[in-house]
This record gives C-alpha cells, structure tokens and sequence, in this order.
C-alpha cells in the first residue's frame, strides 16, 4: 500500500497525545485524526472488515462537515461542541426528530468504540503467543460496544472477527518493531486512550448525553 495508507501505532499514538489541551479538553481535529490512523488499520485487514469501516469513515465524515462548517468555532474540542449544540437544541434527546445527525450523537458512537480499543488493546497487550485475536476482539466487544448493537450487527462483527489475522501478524501490521517494543508500545497508548475516554464520558454522563438516540 501507498505510504501514507501504511499504519503506524506510533502515529495514532502521537495524535491521541494530543487530543489533549492543556486544561484537559478533547481537540475533536486530533480525535478524528486519530480514529482515521485505525481506519486504516482496518483497511489493511480485508474486505471483510469494510461495512465496520465505512460505518467509521461516515461518522468520521459527519464531524469533519461541523468543523468545517459555518459553525466551525464551535466544533474546536467535545467541549465545545456539546456546550453550543444543546444551548441551541440541536441535539435530539429522546428520539430521532430533526437532528438525527448531531455531533453528539455522533462522537458517542466513537465514544463507545473507543471503550473496545481499550479493552482490546489490553488485552493484546497482555495476551501470550498462543493467545487467538478472535477471541480477544470478541471478549473486548462483548463488554462494550456489543451492548449498544442490535443482534444483525452482533452477529456481522461476531463473524468479523473469526477472520482475524494471528497475534504474530497483528503485530507485525502496527509496524513498531519486535513484539516486546509492541506490548512496550501498546502500555504507552493505553493511558492516554482511557483518559480520552473518561473525560468525554465524565463530560456525556454529565450532561444525561450517554444514551442518545
Ligand atoms: C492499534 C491497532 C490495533 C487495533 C486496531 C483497531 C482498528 C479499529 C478501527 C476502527 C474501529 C471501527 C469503529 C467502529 C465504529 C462503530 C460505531 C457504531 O457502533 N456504529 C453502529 C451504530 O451506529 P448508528 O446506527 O447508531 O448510527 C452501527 O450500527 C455499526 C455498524 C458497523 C458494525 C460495527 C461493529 C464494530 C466492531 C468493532 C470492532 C472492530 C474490529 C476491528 C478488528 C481489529
């Protein structure tokens, strides 16, 4: 694959480092930037992944048109936005009305996603040779973005998974050296995931924005 198509856990790393301003709000340019470095993860494991990834890539697209919108200002971190779409009932609370669509709604998809890589990325982390990425992945999505899904859905990405390249492999695909550099790597990403993740989460249960339709 062209070079600007290759993935780097090195990359999403750096991008997830700096999704964080100093006073701990969540650049939404730097949180698109990174879900696109693992897009491309997923690309380069087949077809077979291509309705997860597109689902991604449309959610991704959504966020992108907000910040380069008329509102763009407003769209800087998750702070922001959340802060100017329910000042300005632009979010649909309860059900799908007007604003099926809203960033909110949206990032909370990406929200809950971003709960699996972590649970996913541990468990690789701390996973043995023998240990089968299939069932990792199922484990971690059992215990999280699964509870969100409709039965379709658990059973497409269910059958996803059983296609999953080896631990070997996997490894080899982040392009960060040996397998140790690759747990090295993956205990440097863990934290700042998960303080991506609680904050946006502390900041969604804050305002009752956890189960929006
Ligand atoms: C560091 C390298 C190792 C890990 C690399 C992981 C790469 C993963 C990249 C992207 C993950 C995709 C994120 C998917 C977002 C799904 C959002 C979602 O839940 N959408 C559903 C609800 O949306 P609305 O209908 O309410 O708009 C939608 O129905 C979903 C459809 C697609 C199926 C989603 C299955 C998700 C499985 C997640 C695991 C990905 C497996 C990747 C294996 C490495």
């Amino acid at each position: 694959p062209a070079d600007n198509q290759k993935f780097s856990l090195q990359e999403v790393l750096d991008t997830f480092k700096l999704c964080l301003s100093e006073n701990k709000e969540v650049y939404l340019e730097q949180y698109v930037a990174g879900w696109r470095g693992l897009v491309k993860f997923l690309n380069s494991l087949g077809s077979v992944f291509g309705f997860i990834s597109k689902d991604a890539v449309s959610k991704l697209q959504i966020l992108v048109n907000y910040m380069n919108g008329e509102n763009a200002s407003h769209y800087a971190t998750v702070q922001s936005m959340v802060k100017y779409e329910l000042d300005n009932n632009l979010v649909d609370v309860n059900k799908k009305e007007s604003h099926p669509e809203s960033g909110c709604r949206t990032l909370l998809r990406l929200h809950r996603a971003l709960r699996w890589l972590e649970l996913f990325l541990d468990r690789l982390r701390t996973s043995t040779e023998d240990s089968k990425t299939s069932a990792l992945c199922a484990e971690a999505y059992n215990e999280s973005l699964a509870q969100h899904h409709p039965w379709m859905i658990r059973k497409a990405a269910g059958m996803a998974f059983l296609v999953l390249p080896g631990r070997q492999t996997f490894f080899e695909v982040m392009n960060v050296g040996p397998p140790e550099q690759v747990v090295a790597k993956l205990g440097e990403a863990l934290p700042l995931i998960s303080e991506v993740y609680q904050i946006t989460e502390d900041l969604y249960a804050q305002h009752n924005l956890l189960d929006l339709p």
